[in-house]
């Protein structure tokens, strides 16, 4: 069986700066996305030094500082939670960079989103108001999107990130949708990282992950801060009445477009009036 779950955790990284997700290549089965999930005190200092890597620094909740070279983003963030339900601003790092983020506010999150760069771009702000917003779906597949890094946005070399809420009762990422054969124009190849929130925060949710000949064909069950891989295969996401879903997704492959193949099986599910 793959492992494409994996449960949060909370490791002392540096005084006042906890680690509670960091899954990559190294440990899960992927090629180019990653992903940090960090919990920083008011006044602690996460810092890295990038290789052939770019990094989207996202405000989760709280303020923070970004510093890179003579680029410094001052006090970013715009919400005290993520089920604030509104866009937040970002840093985009490309590669062989180093960049120090500082908290600003008591605590503050932020995820680190990671994919291969190899040609340096302009470090860039990209602010709450730069994202571009979606209402997705009818019926109970009802959904709300915040673009951070979508494909029109040319800030990133790999790197496509998005900001998914679904209310209790709803289905997202449905109907079944695939990115995993590299065959433009109608399909791209992205491998995709599911960071999972969900409120109130005892709640879970269901992630199935499975190929067209059910090769592989993962249910599981996810909770608050776990993250779910999707190397290939549709990625359904049902949320149970009573909770909300929040997903931030990190994409990355081959070529930096973002076409999908929905499952034959359920695409009548779009067509219903
Ligand atoms: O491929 C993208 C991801 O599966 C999600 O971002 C999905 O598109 C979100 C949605 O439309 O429900």
């Amino acid at each position: 069986m793959t492992k494409l779950k994996f449960v949060h955790q909370n490791k002392e990284l540096d005084s006042g700066v906890t680690l509670i997700q960091d899954v990559s290549s190294k440990n899960a089965p992927l090629k180019y996305a990653g992903v940090k999930l960090l919990q920083l005190q008011k006044g602690a200092v996460y810092s890295e030094k990038l290789g052939k890597t770019e990094v989207c620094v996202v405000a989760l909740s709280g303020k923070v500082t970004v510093k890179e070279g003579d680029n410094q983003f001052e006090n970013i963030g715009t919400r005290e939670s993520v089920f604030d339900k509104k866009p937040t601003d970002s840093v985009y790092i490309s590669n062989d960079h180093d960049y120090q983020v500082t908290a600003k506010s008591d605590v503050a999150e932020i995820a680190l989103c990671y994919a291969p760069s190899n040609k340096q771009l302009p470090t860039k702000l990209i602010t709450a108001a730069d994202n571009t917003i979606e209402h997705r779906g009818n019926h109970s597949i009802k959904r709300y999107v915040q673009n951070i890094l979508p494909e029109d946005n040319p800030a990133a070399n790999s790197l496509l990130i998005v900001e998914v809420y679904t209310d209790g009762g709803n289905f997202s990422s449905y109907p079944p949708h695939r990115h995993d054969h590299d065959n433009l124009p109608e399909e791209s190849s992205l491998e995709e990282i599911y960071l999972h929130k969900i409120t109130p925060k005892q709640g879970f949710v269901f992630h199935r992950v499975y190929t067209d000949d059910r090769s592989l064909d993962e249910t599981m069950s996810v909770e608050n801060n776990d993250v779910v891989v999707v190397p290939k295969g549709y990625h359904p996401v049902g949320v149970p009445d009573g909770y909300n879903s929040y997903y931030l997704n990190v994409m990355a492959g081959p070529v930096r477009i973002w076409r999908f193949h929905n499952d034959p099986d359920h695409e009548w599910i779009w067509d219903r009036k």
